[in-house]
């Protein structure tokens, strides 16, 4: 069983990165290293303008990322069963996670953001208002010490949720094997009566927006889109629709990454 699953990997590599038995420079892709830290010195981020304290990185993980990624999860051997679909941790990481929140702190500290203030385009590094997180939160330590691992098979999403209260505010999810749409609600529809007919309207500011996750890519949130929006993945039939196209579903892995509230 373990050898195929060995020989199953090797030939998710090969097809990802071609036949490197020659080849001394592909050496590196190891099923050894629990997850390789090689950062992408440029990530892409894009700040959800709808919805403050949201911000989406596409570009975070390399395909080769994912695939060490994908490897040390596999390794943890928390998925043997099709049942089990989700792995938690508290307090200490696994190495590949603790990585992971380095890479998530890194992604965020060296990269320039585009941003909009007063309608003009700036460029700021970092700062507090125009960072995918606030420095308080970037620099806390640790970033991170609750990890949830989820796996989705077709069809299996997430209903719409607040995370929890006694996770501290700055959270990440980074998307792995498959595309899905998650979609944000506010927290607190409003709702305005019509004069005329007494039927409640619902405000145009109640809006659903969704955000295309693809395998590599992290959300972060803080702020407003941790506290006041809630998050969810509908993956019935009709909900996991992306630019006029229903995504062809396939399994999905994704990676949360949360602080616990200090206890008192
Ligand atoms: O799987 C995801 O992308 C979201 C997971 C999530 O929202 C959660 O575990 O609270
Ligand atoms: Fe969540």
């Amino acid at each position: 069983m373990e050898a195929e699953e060995g020989e199953e990997e090797r030939r998710i590599l090969k097809e990802v990165f071609g036949d490197s038995s020659d080849d001394e420079e592909d050496e590196d892709v190891s099923l050894e290293k629990p997850y390789d830290n090689i950062i992408n010195p440029n990530p892409n981020w894009e700040r959800i303008k709808e919805i403050n304290g949201l911000w989406l990185c596409r570009d975070f993980l390399s395909l080769q990322q994912q695939a060490s990624l994908i490897s040390a999860i596999r390794n943890e051997g928390w998925f043997t069963k099709v049942s089990q679909n989700q792995a938690m941790r508290f307090g200490d990481l696994p190495v590949w996670a603790i990585e992971l929140s380095a890479s998530i702190r890194e992604a965020i500290c060296f990269s320039e953001y585009v941003s909009e203030i007063g309608g003009e385009e700036t460029c700021d590094l970092g700062t507090e208002e125009t960072g995918p997180l606030p420095s308080n939160l970037l620099w806390r330590e640790p970033l991170f010490d609750q990890l949830i691992t989820n796996v989705y098979q077709p069809g299996e999403g997430i209903c719409a949720h607040i995370d929890l209260m006694r996770f501290e505010d700055g959270i990440a999810i980074v998307s792995l094997e498959s595309s899905c749409v998650m979609h944000f609600t506010r927290a607190e529809r409003q709702f305005c009566s019509s004069v005329e007919s007494g039927e409640e309207k619902e405000d145009p500011l109640n809006m659903k927006i969704p955000i295309l996750l693809i395998p590599g890519s992290l959300i972060v949130m803080s702020g407003e889109a941790r506290y006041l929006w809630k998050h969810e993945i509908n993956r019935k039939q009709g909900f996991q629709v992306w630019e006029g196209q229903e995504i062809c579903q396939q399994k999905r892995t994704s990676v949360t990454l949360r602080k616990l509230c200090e206890t008192k």
